[in-house]
């Protein structure tokens, strides 16, 4: 086994104020003579939280907080602020630059670099050519949106340059609430986030943005801070009377009602009896108006309890928000029932059924043609997904689609029939692709201030931050072909200045920060370190024999739709090849087709009596082109087929079915789901084939006999095991070989050295795996271990994951938890543990950090080790490399080198570049 110890500790990073003093931007800002007015005209943002701006502009170095007489402090800088370091060199990745490095390039020599029509900044050349490079204002990119829409984009960029370069010279604020607000005091990155958020609510641009945190540096607590901050401005909008009965056609986007704070409500404790007075005046509304609403908060199920505990826990009774925890078939029907609570939480799920869809964003042709263009990792486009999908059938939903959207509040849920304060989407990542019908259904939700929450806003590419833009009606880019002139287009054509617009993009909305970001020399959390080892296992001889058979049929397949031209076609089938040599190396079973879950015990019976042209029928949906699951529009993992003859993973529609909300989510699909009639394909491969023996115990031959069954203890079940046990009985050796090389004498020490000194206390480990199948197996030999341990899956009860993670973080006796990746990484707080094993890749690093972050969160006292096991020369080295590569893009696309720290600094210069110069 080998190991190699990655040490991941987070390097340094700052705010964005790098060697530059904020007086150097500003001077350099006073050379724009537009932008000067503006500038010179600004006033603060809101009286309550009025920096003492005393003349000391390097925010960094002379941060002193001020506390005035009603609790807020300042000045600093904006964390969203931009550095600027004209003398940083931006680097971008190797492989975009590659990809578009012209043959020649062209250099001045002068430190500028000239194109056809103008000087371009030196920090865009580091590295790069620049024969492509056209004013993006003009460019190819802007073409095809015709003269006037290329106008009107303009104008509307015009509005985000400004706001950039008003970034530049924005003091870091930082905010606080009065004492009786919240029972834990903000931490400093929190009070800067919440003075982030009072502005950006009070943007002309879009009121809201994107907190895009590290997971476990408590964007939840931020955002209740917000919500108690804004509760005056809230219950201004619930209680207007005229507000309340304003028409439908009311733009709810134009309504933009900054009205100075009524501080007595802050200053008074809060409960003033003003709450009471907004659900009264809402009830006085007539049916067929939208009651105003205070703020819902979306996110998946298996937070939505949590989210429940922290408003709970966080706010103290004096100050206390009313929470409305919106699911179950139990929940109420009547819009007005949803405006009596200040917070109401719900789940992506209900949303989905709920709120009409907005109609998918055409965009077929324009992306056809931009597929080799961009050369963005088109593979992993979730459009292509879609086109490879479709087949003519979506063309035939989208036109029922409009018709049925047309009528859109017959069938709307309580949900759509109110007009929200603000909206929050937390692990706002579900919506990353925009064709969703959850992205649409979540763009369908009326709302005057609209948040992102992600430690991942983006995974896959570029496209994912598009439907961010779209829901929070960030225009021009809420417009699709504006986001590809104006964004996607430019990063294909020179990925260097291509990303820095995208990142000051992101500057004016987005605020984001590393568990590494250090503020004033000072890391803004200090949390135990982590590291990360990954161990690179060997196939046992049996395994590695299976594994290269598999391998050489997937070849041979793959081959055949090369030569036949149809691998677009075909991509469903090759993510099933990819699928299997994935689960081959965690255990040959998987492969197979290990089914002991309720899905296939119950359906099994069904399928028995189901006619064979039907079976087939099933069977075809499940393995065809069209294989794409229905809630998550991700390949399936552990695919099932409805009687519909909607694709799921087994996980997605598991969770439905455990819950009330079962209804099919395909369009136009209202079929009720049920355990017993969704279909594993080996459930439906044994009742055509009439076989209803166990299959895997067929059609094997006998080497693979030995290594295909539950009892067989796979290469990787041996390594967790080995893990786990040295866990168990800690000790220097243990320490030694779950973490260490001698290479890493520091780490291995750091573990060591915990270990002993607390040895009397049971280190906890999660362990996830992407498989509820492989954690089966798992169990099968922990229970020969004298280890107790606990399971979260997707096909739980949200009661039965609740009651399993308590036992975890309360019982000292529970040492590990085996949980699902796809039911268990986002939003959960598992400090109790400090070692987190990953037994498969995901195709996204994004995902497997959120994993680790479950653990590795503000509250965790010990080092964090991270145990990433693989298997030697398999499919696991290839997905490490592409892994690699969406790393590079995710950290130029926020302006973060290898280390998470900002690499690149934006310029003055940057932005005229950038945004074409608007004030020239
Ligand atoms: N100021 C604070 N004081 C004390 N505890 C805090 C504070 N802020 C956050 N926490 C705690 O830190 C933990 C992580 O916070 P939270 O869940 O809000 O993080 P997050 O950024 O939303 O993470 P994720 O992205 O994983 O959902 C929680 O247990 C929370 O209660």
């Amino acid at each position: 086994m080998d190991i190699i110890e990655i040490d991941s500790s987070d390097s340094e990073d700052d705010f964005g104020f790098g060697s530059e003093s904020p007086e150097r931007l500003l001077n350099d800002i006073r050379t724009i003579p537009s932008m000067t007015t503006g500038l010179s005209h600004q006033k603060p943002q809101n009286a309550s939280m009025r920096p003492n701006f005393d003349g000391r502009l390097d925010a960094r170095r002379n941060d002193v907080t001020n506390r005035s007489e009603n609790g807020v402090s300042g000045p600093s800088s904006f964390a969203g602020g931009n550095a600027v370091d004209t003398s940083t060199k931006f680097k971008p990745p190797q492989f975009m630059e590659e990809k578009f490095r012209s043959k020649n390039s062209l250099e001045s020599g002068d430190g500028f670099h000239r194109n056809a029509n103008r000087m371009l900044p030196s920090s865009f050349m580091h590295g790069n050519s620049v024969n492509n490079l056209q004013p993006l204002g003009i460019s190819d990119g802007q073409k095809h949106l015709g003269v006037g829409a290329d106008r009107q984009m303009e104008g509307d960029e015009r509005h985000i340059y400004q706001e950039a370069l008003q970034n530049l010279a924005q003091p870091r604020l930082e905010d606080d609430l009065p004492d009786g607000f919240l029972t834990v005091p903000l931490l400093r990155h929190q009070k800067i986030a919440l003075a982030w958020m009072v502005h950006k609510e009070k943007s002309t641009l879009c009121a809201g943005g994107i907190l895009a945190d590290d997971q476990g540096l408590g964007k939840t607590v931020s955002m209740i801070a917000l919500i108690q901050k804004q509760m005056p401005q809230q219950l201004k909008f619930t209680s207007d009377d005229s507000n309340c009965v304003k028409p439908e056609a009311l733009n709810l986007d134009e309504d933009e009602d900054v009205v100075e704070v009524d501080k007595t409500h802050l200053q008074s404790g809060g409960n003033d009896g003003k709450r009471e007075q907004v659900a009264n005046l809402v009830m006085q509304t007539s049916h067929n108006s939208r009651p105003a609403a205070g703020t819902l908060v979306v996110c998946p199920a298996s937070i939505l309890r949590q989210w429940a505990q922290e408003l709970d826990e966080k706010v103290p009774d004096a100050s206390k928000l009313s929470v409305l925890v919106y699911h179950g078939g139990t929940r109420t029907k009547s819009p007005s029932d949803l405006a009596r609570y200040h917070v109401v939480l719900t789940t992506y799920a209900i949303v989905t059924n709920e709120v009409p869809k907005q109609p998918i964003v055409d965009d077929d042709e324009g992306e056809q043609k931009n597929f080799d263009k961009y050369g963005i990792s088109p593979e992993f486009s979730a459009n292509k997904k879609r086109k490879q999908t479709s087949n003519g059938r979506n063309n035939l939903k989208k036109k029922g689609k409009k018709l049925k959207d047309s009528h859109l509040d017959s069938d709307s849920g309580a949900l759509a029939r109110v007009r929200w304060f603000r909206v929050i989407l937390d692990e706002a990542q579900t919506i990353k692709n925009h064709r969703t019908q959850v992205a649409r259904a979540c763009c369908g939700l009326r709302a005057k201030r609209r948040w992102c929450l992600s430690g991942t806003p983006m995974q896959n590419s570029i496209d994912d931050l598009y439907s961010y833009f779209r829901f929070l009606k960030c225009d021009p880019y809420s417009v699709y072909s504006s986001f590809c002139a104006a964004i996607k287009y430019p990063i294909s054509k020179n990925s260097s200045s291509g990303y820095r617009k995208l990142q000051a993009v992101l500057k004016t909305l987005l605020l984001r920060r590393t568990k590494g970001t250090v503020l004033d020399g000072e890391p803004i959390l200090k949390i135990p370190p982590k590291s990360i080892c990954l161990t690179q296992v060997e196939f046992s001889q049996e395994e590695r024999d299976f594994y290269s058979k598999l391998e050489a049929d997937s070849q041979q397949q793959f081959k055949v739709f090369a030569a036949t031209g149809t691998l677009r076609q075909n991509y469903a089938s090759i993510l099933m090849l990819l699928l299997r040599l994935r689960q081959a190396c965690d255990h040959p079973l998987l492969v197979k087709g290990l089914r002991s879950d309720t899905v296939g015990k119950y359906s099994f019976d069904m399928a028995k009596q189901l006619p064979r042209e039907m079976l087939i029928n099933l069977f075809n949906q499940l393995e065809g082109s069209l294989a794409i699951c229905a809630f998550c529009n991700d390949p399936p993992e552990d695919a099932v087929v409805s009687m519909c003859g909607h694709v799921f993973c087994y996980q997605c529609v598991s969770e439905r079915l455990t819950g009330e909300d079962n209804q099919c989510p395909a369009p136009s699909c209202r079929d009720v789901l049920g355990t017993d009639s969704v279909f594993s394909h080996s459930t439906l491969k044994r009742c055509i084939s009439d076989n209803f023996d166990d299959e895997a115990s067929t059609s094997s031959t006998y080497d693979e006999q030995i290594i295909t069954h539950s009892g067989y203890i796979s290469s990787k079940i041996k390594a967790v095991l080995d893990i786990l046990k040295s866990i168990a009985n800690p000790c220097r050796e243990a320490a030694l070989m779950i973490c260490g090389s001698d290479s890493n004498a520091s780490a291995s020490n750091h573990t060591s050295t915990h270990l002993n000194s607390n040895a009397e206390v049971l280190e906890k480990a999660i362990v996830f795996s992407q498989w509820t199948s492989m954690l089966d197996l798992l169990e099968l030999s922990l229970n020969e271990c004298p280890i107790q341990y606990r399971r979260l899956d997707g096909t739980m009860s949200l009661m039965a994951r609740d009651k399993a993670v308590k036992d975890f973080n309360t019982d000292p006796e529970v040492t590990v938890m085996l949980m699902s990746l796809k039911a268990g990484s986002l939003g959960l707080n598992m400090v109790a543990a400090c070692h987190v094993i990953l037994l498969d890749l995901w195709w996204n690093p994004t995902t497997e950090d959120q994993a680790v972050d479950r653990a590795h969160r503000i509250g965790q006292t010990r080092p964090v080790t991270v145990s990433r096991i693989t298997i030697k020369n398999t499919i696991e080295d290839r997905i490490l490399a592409l892994q690699e590569e969406k790393r590079k893009m995710v950290s130029s696309a926020f302006g973060e080198d290898q280390t998470g720290s900002h690499a690149a600094r934006l310029t003055v210069e940057d932005l005229k570049y950038l945004f074409n110069c608007f004030s020239d």
